[in-house]
């Protein structure tokens, strides 16, 4: 991917999984410059090159203090914790330093204080940055619109056993636009729990279910059970990579942008 002109992009979470997986991206396109690298202070890669899980050299030290690690930078992505992001946003703010934002589990306070900073300079925020996930959501918009109400709703994810949040931000996202897709708020409708005796199922719930095992990178099923069959639509990531490349095409897609908060499907033009 290249960018229109060449942008400076700081990643926080530096060392995480996807901080690592976003700075291979940054530095194998043809023109983002690697130009900051954020982590917290206590973690044991604050100090070093942000580039030396990959055995070279960059010249950007990973650092804990935000104004250092975001000088000179027109981006920061983050991908890292709700409260680490909304310190970071509040100096991005500051700075006048866009941001793509990948992490989830964000409360409503949280996506309130989001959209505060949004007011000072230019946000992408998504729970999933891939291309193919982003279609998905729309397929689902389709499949909900049309099947209406006499199909029965599950939303089933898979992730790594590392994964701190449940459901995931994908699955919650999903939920959301079959919901609104239906003339409905998700509030009213989701159900994120069963255990003993349930009763029958309501009427009009949209259920979730969480799995949670090994490497597994990102699986999403949405199920719409009628009677006599069932849709379901699926989608399976296998790698880290779709995050990152499509976080790169947020960062490209900001250039022009001032201030605002957008998501992949403004970014992708599925609006
Ligand atoms: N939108 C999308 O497409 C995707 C979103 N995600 C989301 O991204 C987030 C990160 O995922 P992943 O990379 O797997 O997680 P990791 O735990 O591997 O990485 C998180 C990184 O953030 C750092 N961190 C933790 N707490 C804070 C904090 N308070 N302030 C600043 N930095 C902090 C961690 O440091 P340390 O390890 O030292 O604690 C680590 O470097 C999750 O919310 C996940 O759901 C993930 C994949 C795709
Ligand atoms: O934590 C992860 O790994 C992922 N988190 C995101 C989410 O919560 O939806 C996106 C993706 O599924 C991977």
């Amino acid at each position: 991917m290249t960018f229109t002109t060449a942008r400076r992009v700081a990643v926080a979470g530096a060392s995480g999984r996807m901080g690592r997986m976003l700075i291979e991206a940054v530095l194998a396109s043809t023109d983002g410059v690697l130009a900051g690298a954020l982590d917290v202070a206590a973690s044991p890669a604050v100090g070093a090159d942000a580039t030396a899980f990959l055995g070279r050299s960059s010249g950007v030290p990973v650092t804990a203090d935000l104004r250092a690690g975001l000088a000179g930078c027109d981006v920061l992505i983050d991908f890292t914790r709700p409260e680490g992001t909304l310190a970071h946003a509040r100096a991005c703010a500051e700075l006048g330093v866009q941001m793509v934002i990948g992490t989830t589990g964000f409360d409503d306070a949280g996506k309130a204080a989001l959209a505060q900073a949004a007011e000072k300079v230019a946000i992408v925020l998504a729970p999933n940055m891939s291309v193919g996930v982003n279609v998905t959501m729309k397929l689902l918009e389709l499949a909900a619109r049309a099947l209406g109400d006499g199909y029965d709703i599950e939303i089933i994810e898979a992730h790594h056993r590392h994964k701190v949040d449940a459901p995931s931000g994908t699955a919650l996202k999903m939920g959301e636009v079959i919901a609104e897709a239906q003339g409905t708020r998700l509030a009213e409708r989701a159900v994120y729990e069963r255990y003993g005796h349930t009763g029958e199922r309501p009427a009009g719930a949209i259920g979730f279910a969480t799995v949670r095992g090994g490497d597994i990178v990102g699986d999403h099923t949405v199920l719409f059970a009628g009677t006599g069959e069932r849709v379901e639509i699926t989608h399976r990531s296998g790698s880290r990579a779709g995050y990152a490349q499509g976080s790169l095409r947020a960062v490209r897609w900001l250039a022009d942008k001032p201030r605002g908060l957008f998501d992949m499907f403004d970014v992708l033009g599925l609006r």
